[in-house]
């Protein structure tokens, strides 16, 4: 038997756990269940009470307190504990059936996606041997980095970075829609959501054309970075970065407005697609199981 999940995960403060909160009730609306895990060890409130718990095995103020670590630091000994105590997650999650959606809550250091090969083993470990698991992954990145085109394509690195480590059905999310609505137009945004390395060309917010190019842009960001955050080799750099995120074409993002109940079918319905939920669930059809009983074919 199979089981079905996906993996949500992206930069701090994405929009991850509201993600989960949302989909979780969203799912509760349309009558389907779902068994929620939590694996950020910082994480404090939910809206819903997760089935499972990483800070039931380990928590990250406790490690950062007994093992004099910070929170990158800490973080990454709580999931190398976890890898190596994985019952904790593997036990609970052998008795979930394939009408559950799993839903993960990762957190948010960049770290964990792309500096350490923690996240692939643990993905294989989910993927793969007894528990089986389809799982997606649900990348999310804020939709108010367009407003920072620079921040926007190394956000997209970061998101192409975790699918080419990963190795999963991935699908890339714009989450937070509702900060840019009314701020940026259909066509504009089109541009975005297939990512098109040219947004760098013609950014509205950034003065790239003639002498004035490497001059310091302290008027708009005054402070220490401004002198490493503008001029020809930043610029140079960021079209390299898009140019590289063009040549893979692998990133298109889905459009994510928690508020909205059609916005949340649409991205639940596209994780659907990618495990082959509902192929799983069509068997299970009280008239397909009515039928199997009156021809003697159950238990
Ligand atoms: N306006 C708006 N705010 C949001 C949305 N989603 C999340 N937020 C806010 O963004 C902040 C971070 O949200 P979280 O859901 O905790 O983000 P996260 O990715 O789980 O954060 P970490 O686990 O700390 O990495 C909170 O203040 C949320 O209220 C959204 O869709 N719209
Ligand atoms: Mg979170």
């Amino acid at each position: 038997m199979s089981k079905y999940g996906t993996l949500v995960m992206g930069p701090a403060g994405a929009g991850k756990s509201t993600f989960c909160s949302s989909l979780i009730q969203h799912l509760q609306n349309n009558k389907r269940p779902c068994y929620y895990v939590n694996l950020d060890p910082a994480a404090e409130e939910f809206d819903f009470e997760p089935d499972l718990d990483i800070k039931d095995l380990v928590s990250l103020s406790d490690v950062m307190d007994e093992m004099s670590l910070g929170p990158n630091g800490g973080l990454i000994y709580c999931f190398e504990f976890l890898m190596d105590n994985l019952d904790f997650l593997t036990e609970p999650l052998e008795e979930v059936t394939d009408e559950y959606l799993i839903i993960i809550d990762m957190p948010g250091q960049i770290e964990l996606y792309t500096h350490v090969p923690i996240l692939p083993d643990l993905v294989r470990t989910l993927m793969r041997g007894s528990l089986n698991i389809n799982l997606c992954a649900a990348y999310l990145l804020e939709a108010t980095f367009i407003v920072d085109r620079p921040k926007f394509f190394s956000g997209t690195l970061s998101a192409m970075s975790a699918m080419l480590m990963l190795e999963m059905p991935h699908i890339n999310i714009l989450s937070k829609m509702d900060l840019v609505k009314g701020q940026v137009k259909h066509r504009e945004l089109k541009r975005f959501i297939d990512p098109d390395p040219n947004l760098l060309d013609d950014d509205p917010t950034r003065k790239t054309k003639g002498e004035d190019k490497d001059e310091l842009k302290e008027y708009e960001d005054p402070g220490l970075t401004s002198s490493v955050m503008s001029g020809s080799s930043f610029d140079r750099l960021n079209k390299a970065v898009a140019q590289l995120i063009d040549d893979f074409s692998m990133v298109s993002f889905l459009r994510l407005d928690v508020k909205d109940e059609d916005s949340l079918a649409a991205v639940l319905s596209y994780i659907d697609d990618a495990i082959q939920y509902h192929e799983a669930q069509e068997p299970k059809e009280p008239k397909d199981e009515a039928m199997e009983e009156s021809m003697g074919l159950s238990g």
